[in-house]
């Protein structure tokens, strides 16, 4: 298995091209199932999900075609074509390495009047139950029953018919879900207390431009009037906000300079004002982001909430950031109820943390020291990484097979603002 070798020290300086995002094409992805015209994705991540999703939807009968990318440019151009469904099943073994796999039950079903997806299960940060999506689809016309650890939804009469459904808490997934399934309903759909994630009003977009009728894009109640069919359409995946705020983390950690060229900060302004009250410049231009780090970080007290606030996806990197700060930092998690695996393998490094519930208490330390540590899940990698920037000696982190999940060629990136850092097989 590939371990990450990083020697700490560096002061990142430069310019660092921002990807697409990964939540924003696992849920552009599965529209492409919404019509029998090609759907043509562009600014698409080289990522190991986004490789996963499509294999996802060549199981389905949807043809995945990739064009007109050198290898050396970041990003690909990716054509699907769902001429005919030839299977409406989401089988376990997929759904079970890429939790998104979900985000098919919704599409599948409007499309098809029936679908059959496994049920994700937990994973490493959290329970992460379906309920809400489950809930949302009955409001809006689905007979679901659960059997043998599948989903099996139906549409009476082959089509959905549209409702209305409020979600008693945020949930970006189901949220995509409904959207998804509500499009191509009979009736019309409102969704209350809808995630406002900059990724479902990049799905409105994509699904707009397929001929959807959506009202209150970006707001917390999408009104969804069902059209009868949708058309192709070519659209641009918007840039990875969480890649963005990982990436400032690390000018911020090696008291470096960096461009986030390609990133949003409309996206990110939760992320933003919390790098900027740790006295880190943050400067706004027109198509990227500079990050300036000089003199200590302050530590901060945040807590994750739903977008606009500040992003249970950024936590563990922050955590990482504030490890070098001069006092002692709090973080909240309130998303999910598991998502401090990262602690452990930070202390390896001589970080001070101590977690009491939900609650992290983070003490500065003078130092971090590079150590053998394990990655649990995507961003608790990403804090791993960070802290051996920054750590003195070397750092080598196993179990990189998660960071591939959501970071596309993170060495190479690195490395090209001045890490020290190296991908070796075993
Ligand atoms: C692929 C993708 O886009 N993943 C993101 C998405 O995950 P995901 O869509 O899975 O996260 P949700 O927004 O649904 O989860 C929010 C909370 O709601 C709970 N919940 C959710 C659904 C449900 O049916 N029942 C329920 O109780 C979850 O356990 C969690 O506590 O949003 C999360 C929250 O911003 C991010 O961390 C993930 O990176
Ligand atoms: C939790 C994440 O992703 P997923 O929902 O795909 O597990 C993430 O991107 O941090």
């Amino acid at each position: 298995m590939d371990r990450i070798l990083i020697r700490g020290g560096n002061r990142l300086s430069g310019r660092l091209k921002i990807s697409g995002a990964k939540n924003a094409a696992l849920t552009l992805m599965p529209c492409a199932i919404l019509t029998d015209e090609p759907v043509t994705l562009r600014n698409l991540p080289r990522l190991a999900d986004v490789d996963g999703f499509g294999h996802l939807l060549n199981q389905i009968g949807a043809s995945t075609r990739i064009e007109g990318t050198r290898p050396e440019d970041f990003g690909r151009v990716m054509t699907i074509r769902a001429g005919q469904l030839f299977s409406t099943e989401a089988p376990y073994d997929i759904v079970r390495k890429m939790r998104a796999s979900i985000l098919v039950l919704g599409p599948i079903l409007a499309r098809a009047g029936e679908a059959r997806v496994s049920l994700p299960g937990g994973c490493a940060i959290g329970n992460r139950p379906i309920d809400l999506h489950l809930k949302a689809l009955e409001a809006i016309g689905a007979e679901i029953e659960l059997t043998a650890g599948y989903v099996k939804a139906r549409a009476p009469g082959g089509r959905l018919s549209g409702g209305r459904y409020t979600f008693p808490v945020v949930s970006v997934g189901a949220t995509e879900n409904a959207l998804m399934a509500a499009v191509t309903a009979r009736g019309t759909t409102v969704l209350g207390n809808a995630a406002r994630e900059p990724e479902i009003v990049d799905l409105c977009r994509l699904l707009i431009a397929m001929g959807a009728r959506i009202d209150g894009v970006g707001t917390e109640t999408l009104t969804i009037e069902g059209v009868d069919r949708l058309h192709g359409a070519t659209y641009s995946v918007m840039p990875d906000r969480i890649e963005a705020g990982s990436y400032a983390c690390a000018a911020a950690i090696t008291g470096g300079d960096l461009e986030l060229v390609g990133a949003c900060a409309d996206d990110m302004r939760a992320t933003l004002a919390a790098l900027t009250e740790a006295g880190v410049t943050v400067e706004e231009r027109r198509d990227s982001i500079r990050v300036v780090a000089h003199g200590p970080l302050q530590p901060l007290n945040l807590s994750t909430a739903p977008f606009p606030g500040f992003a249970t996806d950024m936590q563990a990197q922050f955590m990482a950031m504030l490890c070098k700060a001069d006092g002692t930092s709090t973080l909240t998690e309130t998303i999910f109820e598991n998502r401090y695996m990262h602690v452990p393998e930070l202390a390896r490094m001589g970080a001070d943390i101590q977690v009491h519930g939900r609650t992290a208490m983070v003490k500065g330390v003078q130092k971090l020291t590079g150590a053998p540590v394990m990655a649990t899940d995507l961003r608790a990698s990403m804090s791993l990484i960070l802290a051996g920037l920054a750590a003195e000696g070397e750092t080598a982190v196993s179990r990189v097979y998660h960071l591939d999940r959501g970071y596309e060629r993170l060495e190479e990136k690195l490395s090209a603002v001045g890490a020290d850092i190296e991908r070796v097989g075993d």
